[in-house]
């Protein structure tokens, strides 16, 4: 079994201790909980509409019961935690193959419409083998270095389309128009395309001016699988599923669509892949994306391809799109810290000479920027465990295979572990552990990508992508928006605003020569223009 580096030590010096002299554990039935009957929880969670508002109503149970409570609603159970000390103990404790709770509703759609039954639910070693193969195209540096430039190739485009819808609808003189948008739907055009073009190999031209009403399907097939999901978890499925309910047949409808996307794509891709390979070794050199990599080294079955690439692709867009959209707000209504992120991307991309990659190295506040916009509105709530050993959390007996939650929007908003936390600070992340940080220094702070193998896959697609566009953005334009009053949130299965915000985008514009915005150096002119000069020599 593999272990994460450093396991034995700590479970060493932290591992379950029935009692110990000076206090006794206390045991799980003293856990403060909501109340013990989950139907009468659940019926009080339909009533005040709490699913919309998990993320609130764990921050209120926190603040009254204390860092640990117990929820039983409907068909589940969990204890939920928010303080690192305990997250870090929780995450020692996991196995190779936590069952995720989210995985549910769909894996008994899977096993029900007979599609590729049973794929998603290989687990243990076997789960781990494919993982790693898996990781090797998505999450290891040398896959990252192939896939940047797909990803820069589309962000440089979403700035051109908006630079050109802000020429054609803004307002003001020229050279500083102004253009203010709710650019929800933009962003998640980009985040299918970033996602297709990296996943597939392949642009599918959403940003020309009649993109497909395909993708939109997938968009809308993507957001009713999340927003119909949470209920879902709380109900007995199965009986929902034979009942023939509405919120059943929607969510089931929903994941038809999204496998049928991916299938048809797939096939394309596998098509493609074919050709090339006739050709011979000139056809081959071009990356592929991930789905090329896969078919090219063949370790994994056609079916299995087929499922990783399915699976990453419903978790591709609302994950980006939404928190790309808290971004542009918090850095809208924080000019300063805009700036200041702003300057040191125009510094990190003078110096790299085109190289994304290294642009994104030397401007860490922009890795700050998305892991703030991620602890104050984290996509995915909470983190889900089942230990596979007994615990002890805050002096309690967690019994194993018990669902342990880590909330991770209580934990990110808690001035008991962030200085000022509803301050919107990127700049924190880049100091020493304790500053900015409170509560001793474990770590364990910034998880919204959860933890482990079981991490997100799609992490470093997902950081990539969002840092991209945000560079490019501030390189081209100035950001602002019309009301800097805290945005509402609601809970689908992810954490997204009521009503999108609305952004200002005003141009950046070289006086002395007229280049416009996302070029490098559009704001010092003297550059832009030196810059021209040497192009031209
Ligand atoms: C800001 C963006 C994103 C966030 C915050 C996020 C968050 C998460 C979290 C918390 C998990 C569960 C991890 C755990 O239990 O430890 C997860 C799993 C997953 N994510 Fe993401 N995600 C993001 C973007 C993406 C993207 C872009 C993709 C696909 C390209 C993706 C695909 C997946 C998949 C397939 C899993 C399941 C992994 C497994 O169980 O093996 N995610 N994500």
């Amino acid at each position: 079994m593999i272990q994460p580096a450093g396991f034995f030590f700590f479970s060493f010096l932290g591992g379950f201790r029935p009692s110990c002299g000076l206090f006794s554990v206390r045991s799980f039935e003293e856990i403060p909980h909501t109340g013990r009957n989950s139907w009468v929880n659940l019926l009080r969670f339909w009533r005040e509409d709490r699913f919309r508002h998990l993320h609130k109503h764990m921050e209120r149970t926190f603040n009254s019961l204390g860092p640990i409570y117990r929820e039983h609603v409907g068909t589940q159970s969990s204890v939920n935690i928010m303080l690192p000390s305990d997250i870090s103990e929780l995450f020692r404790s996991e196995g190779l193959h936590p069952r995720r709770m989210t995985l549910q509703p769909w894996a008994t759609h899977r096993e029900t419409r007979q599609h590729g039954k049973g794929v998603f639910l290989k687990n243990g070693e076997e789960w781990r083998a494919d993982r790693l193969l898996l990781n090797k195209e998505v999450m290891m540096s040398e896959a990252v270095r192939r896939f940047i430039p797909l990803l820069d190739e589309v962000a440089q485009d979403f700035c051109h389309m908006m630079q050109t819808k802000v020429e054609r609808e803004g307002r003001g003189e020229r050279g500083k128009r102004s253009l203010t948008i709710n650019p929800s739907p933009d962003l998640f055009r980009f985040a299918l395309e970033a996602s297709c073009h990296v996943l597939y190999g392949e642009r599918i031209g959403l940003f020309s001016s009649s993109p497909s009403l395909e993708s939109q399907k997938f968009i809308w097939a993507v957001e009713r699988m999340l927003a119909t999901t949470p209920p879902l978890l709380y109900l007995p499925h199965r009986l929902l599923l034979h009942l023939g309910a509405p919120l059943w047949t929607q969510h089931a409808s929903a994941w038809d669509h999204i496998f049928t996307h991916a299938e048809e794509r797939i096939q394309r891709g596998y098509q493609r892949l074919s050709h090339s390979q006739s050709r011979g070794p000139e056809g081959g050199g071009r990356y592929k994306g991930v789905l090329g990599q896969l078919m090219a080294k063949g370790q994994l079955s056609l079916e299995l391809i087929k499922a990783n690439i399915t699976e990453l692709m419903a978790g591709a867009v609302d994950t980006t799109a939404v928190p790309l959209q808290f971004a542009l707000f918090e850095l809208g209504r924080n000019p300063e810290v805009q700036q200041r992120v702003r300057q040191q991307v125009q510094e990190s991309w003078a110096q790299a000479g085109g190289d994304p990659q290294k642009a994104l190295q030397e401007a860490p506040l922009l890795k700050g920027t998305i892991r703030e916009t991620l602890r104050l509105y984290p996509v995915g709530t909470t983190v889900q465990r089942y230990p596979v050993k007994d615990i002890v959390l805050q002096n309690y007996h967690i019994p194993a295979g018990t669902m342990v939650q880590a909330c991770l929007y209580p934990l990110g908003r808690s001035a008991e572990v962030f200085e000022d936390p509803l301050r919107f600070d990127p700049g924190r992340w880049g100091k020493s552990r304790e500053e900015g940080q409170r509560g001793g220094g474990t770590g364990f702070r910034s998880l919204a990508f959860g933890f482990g193998a079981r991490q997100c896959v799609g992490r470093r697609i997902a950081e990539n992508e969002m840092q991209l566009l945000l560079m490019h953005i501030l390189l081209g334009f100035d950001l602002s928006v019309p009301s800097s009053e805290d945005i509402k949130t609601m809970c689908t299965l992810i954490l997204m605003p009521e009503t999108p915000p609305k952004i200002t985008f005003t141009n950046f514009w070289c006086f002395s020569c007229g280049n416009q915005g996302s070029h490098p150096f559009f704001l010092l002119s003297s550059l832009c223009c030196s810059q021209k000069t040497t192009d031209s020599k």
